[in-house]
């Protein structure tokens, strides 16, 4: 591969590529400002792959600040793009067009989303193998993995997500971050601490690349791909479809998610919540509900009711109680849990532990600093929780018992591997619950208006639902 240089030549490669980008980046699925206006763009690195001006597929790699009325005046949005560029386009690249510069150093080329080219895909794929630099660039790899092989073919996920990804052959699947902070991504961080420490429920990071110049970003994580794998929300719609329950699945996946809490727990650091922490979390809780409930007009009737739940946390902190809190998952629903059905004759499946757990980045719309705070592992466990009342709520007929069979062996199965049950903290639990459900009515409001009655429908149970009086 030839040396790749770190371009500074911002004089005319980005308002030549600007009137490209204005149209093609709110359109998608990735922007997180869709639907606003884009004000400007600024060049955070550029980076040549592969020669822009060569006779084959020319690669650039860039950091793109995007300026956004919504962010502010002077705060800007980064994001990952990786620019092919070519004469013309094969027919089968079509749809990946971004269009064609009218001047600057790229005019006349044709300048198309990179990943969708299996010829460049591979060679990124090829850099991962070997550690290294290449420009404002670093390739790195987990010494305890098995080398990468070379000359997989690559595949482009076709999933709704927030990021990008490729697969190689069935085999490995490299997770392209799109909106970029600087800092040590948490997707990176916690499996990274989590194969170190000899824990197999989470795909180990066998290769990445990062920018350490002039910020530090985490960009892309090649992972193993667990081929035929079905997620937890797909395989609990099956079961409710076929009239079946799904406790022993439930169970395996409290287990190893209990599981992943004592190995995060054990390998970085956690510190005890007590007052004033309770406190501020109790007022973190509020100011989300506040802000969730001018987006989501209908959360307003509920809101005291709501807020008594968060000031409860603030109640027990004041009466000395308090909770470990620890790295956590963050934003953990039945998507993130892969379940690979067992070899056949090895037994029922949703027996036995083949849950893996993915997507260690917390939710993305969160500041990273935030998102890296150590957290009560009920944190998690309640977003599970409300994934088994989102599946009773979208199935027809609504079948409660189905989700609260669920919702009681998940949390045995928990209790089974972690010692402690999460019931056994129903203030935490309730409090956590709720500001989920909170996340989700405006999660809903913005991405799937017809959806926005399952969270409802939590949040009058939630409101409606007795609170104990702090114990004195
Ligand atoms: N290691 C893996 N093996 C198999 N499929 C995976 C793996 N990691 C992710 N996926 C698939 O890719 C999808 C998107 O991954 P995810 O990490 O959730 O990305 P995003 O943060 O962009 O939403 C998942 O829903 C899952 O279907
Ligand atoms: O997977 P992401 O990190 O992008 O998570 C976002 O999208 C999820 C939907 O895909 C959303 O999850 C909500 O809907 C799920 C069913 O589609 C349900 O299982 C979850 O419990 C519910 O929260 C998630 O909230 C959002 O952050």
């Amino acid at each position: 591969m030839p040396e790749a240089a770190s371009i500074r030549t911002s004089a005319g490669l980005l308002p030549s590529l600007a009137p490209l980008l204005h149209g093609w980046l709110p359109r998608q699925r990735w922007f997180a400002g869709k639907g606003q206006l884009v004000t400007g763009f600024s060049l955070v690195s550029a980076t040549e792959l592969l020669p822009l001006t060569g006779p084959g597929p020319g690669l650039l790699h860039l950091l793109l600040g995007v300026r956004r009325p919504a962010a502010g005046t002077s705060a800007r949005d980064c994001y990952q793009l990786l620019l092919g560029v070519r004469h013309t386009l094969p027919p089968p690249l079509a749809p990946a067009l971004i269009g064609r510069p009218a001047d600057g150093p790229l005019a006349g080329r044709t300048v198309y989303e990179g990943l969708r080219d299996p010829r460049l895909a591979e060679l990124i794929l090829e850099r991962l193998r070997t550690p290294g630099s290449s420009g404002a660039l670093r390739f790195d790899r987990f010494d305890g993995a098995p080398a990468v092989p070379g000359g997989l073919r690559a595949r482009p996920l076709e999933a709704e997500q927030s990021n990008s990804s490729l697969v190689y052959g069935d085999a490995y699947i490299l997770k392209f971050f799109r909106r970029v902070q600087p800092g040590p991504n948490p997707d990176l961080e916690l499996p990274l601490a989590l194969a170190r420490a000899g824990c197999a429920r989470v795909p180990t990071p066998v290769a990445w690349y990062e920018s350490a110049d002039p910020l530090p970003y985490t960009l892309g994580v090649l992972q193993p791909f667990l081929r035929g794998s079905r997620d937890g929300w797909v395989l609990a719609l099956d079961a409710l479809a076929a009239g079946s329950p799904f406790t022993d699945e439930a169970r395996a996946l409290g287990r190893v998610t209990a599981e992943v809490h004592t190995a995060l727990a054990d390998g970085l650091p956690t510190v005890e919540l007590r007052r004033p922490h309770t406190e501020r979390l109790a007022r973190a809780m509020n100011r989300r509900l506040d802000e969730a409930a001018r987006a989501v007009p209908a959360l307003g009737p509920y809101a005291p009711r709501l807020r008594a739940a968060f000031d409860a946390i603030a109640g027990l902190g004041h009466a000395g109680r308090g909770w470990r809190a620890q790295r956590v998952h963050g934003d953990l629903h039945l998507g993130q849990a892969l379940h690979q059905a067992p070899p056949p004759g090895a037994g029922a499946p949703g027996g036995g532990d083949r849950w893996s757990l993915i997507d260690f980045e917390g939710e993305p719309a969160r500041p990273l600093n935030e998102r890296r705070r150590p957290q009560p592992p009920v944190r998690d466990i309640a977003g599970i929780l409300r994934s088994f009342d989102y599946a009773a709520r979208t199935h027809r007929p609504w079948n409660p018992d189905w989700a609260e069979r669920c919702r009681a062996a998940y949390c045995e199965g928990y209790a089974e591997a972690a010692g402690s049950d999460p019931r056994e903290e129903p203030e935490l639990l309730r409090a956590y619950e709720t500001d989920k459900a909170v996340y989700e009515a405006v999660y809903e409001a913005r991405h799937r208006p017809d959806w926005l009655p399952v969270p409802m429908a939590a949040i009058d149970r939630l409101a409606a639902a007795p609170l104990r009086p702090p114990a004195r």
